[in-house]
């Protein structure tokens, strides 16, 4: 009866009515803040950039490797008040468990060659292309994962490691179209200010905190640092010394006040020397007031800058010889950086360096009749077997329709499959950019 069916079959007692359908809530189809989508249009120029990281790795010799983006939140945990620690994406599991999503890859990297141990010959030279992540309160509305390429050479405690390092961040420049008037390298190295720190008696384990705290010399005004300098341990003196040791702007300066038989001075000569040899002189300067922001580096470290002045820095890196202890494995000599997927972007775009990524799709095929689905199928995987991108048209659509497609994919052919010409075991080819057409037999399609 209608009441029965009303109540869904079950007469007697009245149930109550069917509940009406809840609204439902639309969501929010933003990703996450400071999180990106990426789109065709946007992954293919993604694509592009990373397959130019690729390409450089290769050329350098580099074997690309990857780590897990959760990682345990103790492998970032570091004392020396970074940036990165205060940002750091960290949670607790279901099992309890501390853990973070990586700001970095470094740490990753020493862990998988602790792991590996002796079972690796040196050097290693490492790439990895991965997202990394930092939670930062959104009042600043910056992003909070990007993809960084690193590569690291571990093995090698000779300068020649950092020069080549450079040598492939300028090849990679150089593949862009970008070029020594756009972007260049300050060079310094964490040796000067430990020799100064250790002509004044100031204990290595404030060297960390000390690089942190001068990082910062651009962004927070001069008596903060001292005063934070002053905190963190360091006399008066010492503090003068650094911030007078980080104004000079040339080696011969630097030799004068240092001595030529340290450590940093010979370092750097070399590595100036390399340059010369790799050809890439005209990029890199020597700026001793370059720290780095991250307390592992041990001796040359490096920055790249846009000329103009106008972005953030395009990418760094340096020596971190210590890290691995710091971890409880056995040292080992250590270099790399890291270059992140967004300022280049911003710097290709000021430079109108940007490529055009369009889609492009060799063939579009389509059945003329819904019967011919079956043969149209057959024709889109011959082509596909010999190495043909197909769009085949899976619907039974207009020729107007079809045309459009073509268009928007940048189709190079039209290939039609019509009844007459399938009993004849031919197709319809038709060159959209020339409007030329012709028949083929279907083993003929190449
Ligand atoms: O370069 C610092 C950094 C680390 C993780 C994510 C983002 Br966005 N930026």
């Amino acid at each position: 009866t209608s009441e029965s069916a009303r109540n869904g079959g079950r007469s007697g007692a009245l149930s109550p009515p069917p509940p009406v359908s809840e609204e439902i809530q639309r969501i929010d189809v933003n990703p996450p803040k400071g999180t990106r989508d990426f789109p065709p249009e946007e992954m293919r120029l993604r694509n592009w950039l990373f397959n130019n990281f690729r390409e450089v790795s290769r050329l350098f010799g580099f074997e690309e490797v990857d780590y897990p983006v959760l990682e345990t939140e103790a492998l970032f945990i570091r004392k020396a008040g970074e940036e990165i620690r205060d940002q750091l994406y960290c949670f607790e599991d279901r099992g309890n468990r501390r853990v973070a999503l990586r700001p970095e890859l470094t740490p990753s990297l020493a862990r998988l060659v602790i792991q590996k141990g002796k079972s690796v010959s040196l050097p290693l030279k490492w790439f990895a292309v991965g997202q990394c992540w930092r939670y930062e309160r959104m009042t600043r509305g910056r992003r909070r994962e990007h993809y960084q390429w690193n590569m690291d050479i571990i093995g090698v405690p000779e300068v020649t490691a950092e020069a080549e390092l450079i040598s492939s961040i300028v090849t990679f420049f150089k593949r862009l179209g970008i070029t020594a008037s756009d972007v260049g390298f300050r060079v310094s190295s964490r040796k000067v200010l430990q020799e100064v720190l250790r002509c004044n008696s100031i204990p290595e384990n404030l060297f960390g905190k000390v690089c942190i705290i001068i990082d910062k010399i651009e962004k927070i005004p001069i008596d903060v640092i001292r005063g934070d300098l002053k905190s963190a341990g360091v006399s008066e003196e010492a503090i003068e010394q650094l911030l007078q040791v980080l104004s000079i702007k040339s080696l011969t300066e630097l030799e004068e006040i240092l001595g030529s038989a340290g450590e940093a001075i010979a370092d750097l000569k070399l590595l100036f020397s390399l340059a010369e040899k790799f050809g890439y002189s005209d990029w890199i300067q020597f700026d001793a007031s370059v720290v780095r922001g991250l307390a592992y580096y041990t001796g040359i470290v490096f920055e790249c800058f846009d000329r103009d002045g106008k972005l953030r820095a395009i990418c760094g890196g340096g020596r971190y010889d210590r890290l691995l202890s710091t971890f409880g494995g056995d040292d080992l000599p250590a270099c790399g950086f890291g270059f992140g997927d967004a300022v280049i972007v911003e710097l290709l775009k000021e430079k109108g360096l940007l490529p055009e990524v369009n889609l492009q799709v060799e063939n579009i095929v389509c059945a003329l009749d819904q019967n011919l689905q079956g043969a149209a199928a057959k024709v889109a995987t011959i082509l596909r077997g010999k190495g043909q991108t197909v769009d085949l048209v899976l619907e039974n659509k207009p020729l107007k329709w079809v045309f459009k497609r073509a268009a928007r994919i940048n189709a190079q052919r039209l290939i039609l499959v019509g009844n007459t010409e399938w009993e004849k075991g031919v197709v319809g080819v038709k060159i959209l950019s020339s409007g030329e057409q012709f028949e083929i037999k279907l083993d003929e399609l190449e």
